[in-house]
């Protein structure tokens, strides 16, 4: 196939190996930054059938690096929005979307249908969910991790390798992480570690070169540096996963909070009386709000430092940029603590409105 014969002429690939890859089921979970090269050059490979998991929406923000979505994308479900321009790329391969959060429930039934699982989200829960369902179904895991201008890349749970709980066995503590809408990340670094992550799966399928099993790739974007770590197995770790297989799919995603916060602006905020203004930035970030009573309740600590919320206030948050504060809104109101809001413009924002007030 003409398509292909630049695949096809090289001796480590051939028909032989092309037909591997037209023979191969692959699951990307997450069409964001990571996901969109991942499953371009995966489309344009010739993998036979791409499975893309996605909830989210094309938002503008995404944009800068998310390279299979244009401005017409944007609203659209992202796991739609890829298979529309998969399918224009390559349309001699079969793309199933799934417009849906990756959970307990529905993990085993999915990757069951796959071959090989890349990971190319963006938060730790859904991680952890990600390596312990290819441990339980017994399927290789090609995995990504961006952070600012760093990124990482590694095979897990591949010919008897180690898997992700052998190099980190528990999850940081929830929302202590932020994540690239709070702290940014460099548009081309997502398609250097994606494209990383296709070539992974390339090898894996064809079974040539030497795969990123056992061993992490660190990546840094700023100095062009690369630095490769050995991973060792820990049996311990992927005893425990095997063990609670059976409870499984019964286990709940915790962080995903069913109530959204209410968003509100610090125009509407400053004229309430009875207010509780909190901080939710850790204690070392800048600028700090002067001249107004504030709360500072880091959202690392919010959980032990309820107490410190006047149950006599409706309580409005912020932080820097709107992200945490909507978390922290949300967990409280969660906690079924009412009143709680938060303010969609972050600390720099706050204070530039308060001069602006004052000048007038
Ligand atoms: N459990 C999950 N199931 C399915 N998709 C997920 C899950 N967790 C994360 N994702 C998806 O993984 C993708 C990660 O992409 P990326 O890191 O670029 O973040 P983003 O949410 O698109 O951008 P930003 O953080 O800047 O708003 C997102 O599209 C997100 O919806």
């Amino acid at each position: 196939m003409n398509r292909y014969s630049r695949h096809i002429i090289l001796s480590e690939i051939g028909q032989i190996g092309q037909d591997k890859l037209s023979n191969t089921k692959v699951l990307v979970v997450g069409a964001g930054g990571l996901g969109c090269p991942i499953l371009q050059y995966l489309a344009a490979a010739g993998i036979g059938t791409l499975g893309i998991v996605d909830f989210d929406v094309v938002d503008i923000t995404n944009l800068q690096r998310q390279i299979l979505f244009g401005t017409a994308s944007i609203g659209q479900n992202k796991a739609l929005a890829a298979k529309q321009r998969l399918k224009d790329l390559n349309d001699s391969i079969s793309v199933i979307e799934y417009q849906e959060r990756l959970t307990h429930k529905n993990a085993l039934d999915l990757f069951d249908q796959y071959d090989i699982i890349v990971d190319g989200t963006d938060n730790f829960e859904t991680r952890y969910l990600i390596n312990d369902a290819c441990v339980i179904t017994n399927k290789p895991l090609v995995f990504g991790a961006i952070y600012k201008f760093e990124g990482q890349v590694s095979v897990f749970n591949y010919q008897n390798g180690p898997t992700y709980r052998c190099l980190f066995p528990e999850a940081p503590e929830k929302n202590t992480v932020p994540n690239c809408s709070e702290i940014g990340v460099l548009g081309v670094l997502p398609g250097i570690i994606g494209s990383m992550q296709a070539n992974e799966v390339l090898k894996i399928i064809l079974g040539i070169g030497n795969t990123l099993s056992g061993k992490l790739l660190c990546y840094n974007a700023l100095h062009s540096q690369t630095t490769v770590l050995n991973i060792s197995k820990n049996n311990h770790e992927i005893e425990k996963v095997l063990k609670n297989k059976n409870s499984f799919t019964t286990q709940t995603t915790e962080t995903f909070c069913e109530i959204p916060a209410i968003v509100v602006s610090i125009e509407d905020v400053l004229d309430k009386n009875n207010i509780q203004l909190i901080d939710v930035r850790e204690t070392h970030e800048t600028p700090k709000i002067e001249g107004i009573s504030v709360t500072s309740i880091p959202l690392s600590e919010l959980n032990a430092h309820i107490n410190q919320l006047d149950p006599n206030k409706d309580k409005y948050i912020f932080c820097q940029s709107g992200i945490r504060s909507k978390q922290a809104a949300s967990i409280l109101q969660n906690l079924n603590i009412k009143h709680c809001y938060s303010i969609k413009e972050g600390a720099p924002d706050i204070i530039e409105y308060l001069i602006q007030q004052n000048q007038e």
